[in-house]
């Protein structure tokens, strides 16, 4: 048994969460740069947790320029465990209405313009991505959702688009009708990617705002009528952050799915090969390994 701590990324409309005991935002230095914003620290219901806002405070950062290796490497370095990130979505299905939540298992990653690993030469890694999620997390999640009285679905996947601009009609068609998506954001890329690499487990809230483009009665997508909806998610999402510490308990199990375990078998430069500055930068996240 190790320690749990909850790390929560807040997403549009969620730039802090309250009730935390001994609540203090916090500085974190990363070897990867400035993370979004402090780090809002506390306890709920005695249990350690973090919340990152990730566009920062007035929402400074866009979906491209997040600095999603530092948010990540600077969770884990004050010891998150475990990742709920919090984001707005469009939805691709007429049964996945605004207001509701998807607990999403699979993602299409369509973005170019980002950097997507803590690794690279001198330093190679290759982990499984098949299982981007955590289900014992993402359980959790849909337990505290209906808990909250949250309209919830488990499993969905995400496409997440570049952006910043709302896709086309041409390519919403796309990823609904051809490549199947559920719902659509521009924010868990690469962040699904790096927790796994930083062998953290991982959980994506997605909370609907629209229907995107395809929806024949709903037209473009409207910004003030994602903003609308964002306040009363919000509130939603914050219900489901307040039960998740009771049913995840303060004493933590090693992953039954091996999130905590990921680069057990990842690392290929040999040890001799291995770029010291780069190994240096990795402490936090594969310490463990190195
Ligand atoms: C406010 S609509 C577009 C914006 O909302 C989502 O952000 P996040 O995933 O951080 O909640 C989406 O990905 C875009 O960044
Ligand atoms: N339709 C949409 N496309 C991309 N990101 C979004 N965030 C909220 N709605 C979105």
């Amino acid at each position: 048994m190790t320690d749990t701590m909850i790390g929560v990324i807040g997403g549009s409309g969620l730039y802090e969460i309250d009730g935390l005991e001994g609540a203090s935002w916090i500085e974190v230095e990363s070897p990867w740069g400035d993370p979004s914003d402090s780090i809002l620290t506390g306890r709920l219901d005695g249990v350690p947790m973090a919340f990152l806002p990730r566009h920062g405070r007035g929402h400074v950062h866009s979906p491209s320029t997040v600095p999603y290796c530092a948010n990540i490497d600077a969770l884990k370095r004050i010891g998150v465990t475990d990742v709920i990130s919090v984001s707005a979505c469009g939805s691709f299905r007429e049964d996945m209405a605004p207001g509701d939540f998807v607990i999403v298992d699979q993602f299409i990653d369509r973005t170019f313009a980002r950097e997507k690993s803590f690794f690279g030469t001198g330093l190679v890694a290759h982990v499984s991505l098949a299982h981007p999620t955590c289900e014992r997390l993402s359980a959790a999640c849909e337990a505290s959702a209906r808990d909250a009285g949250i309209t919830v679905h488990r499993g969905g996947t995400y496409l997440c688009m570049e952006g910043p601009q709302f896709s086309s009609v041409a390519e919403s068609k796309l990823y609904r009708d051809v490549w199947n998506c559920d719902v659509i954001g521009m924010t868990n890329m690469p962040e699904a990617k790096l927790a796994r690499e930083a062998e953290l487990c991982y959980a994506s809230v997605a909370m609907i705002t629209d229907y995107d483009s395809w929806h024949p009665e709903h037209g473009a997508v409207d910004i003030n009528e994602i903003i609308r909806t964002l306040s009363g998610n919000a509130d939603k999402g914050r219900e489901l952050v307040q039960r998740l510490p009771a049913l995840l308990g303060k004493d933590r199990a090693p992953c039954p799915h091996g999130c905590d375990r990921a680069l057990e078998f990842a690392i290929m430069t040999a040890p001799e090969k291995r770029d010291v500055d780069l190994v240096a930068r990795l402490d936090a996240v594969a310490g463990r390994v190195l």
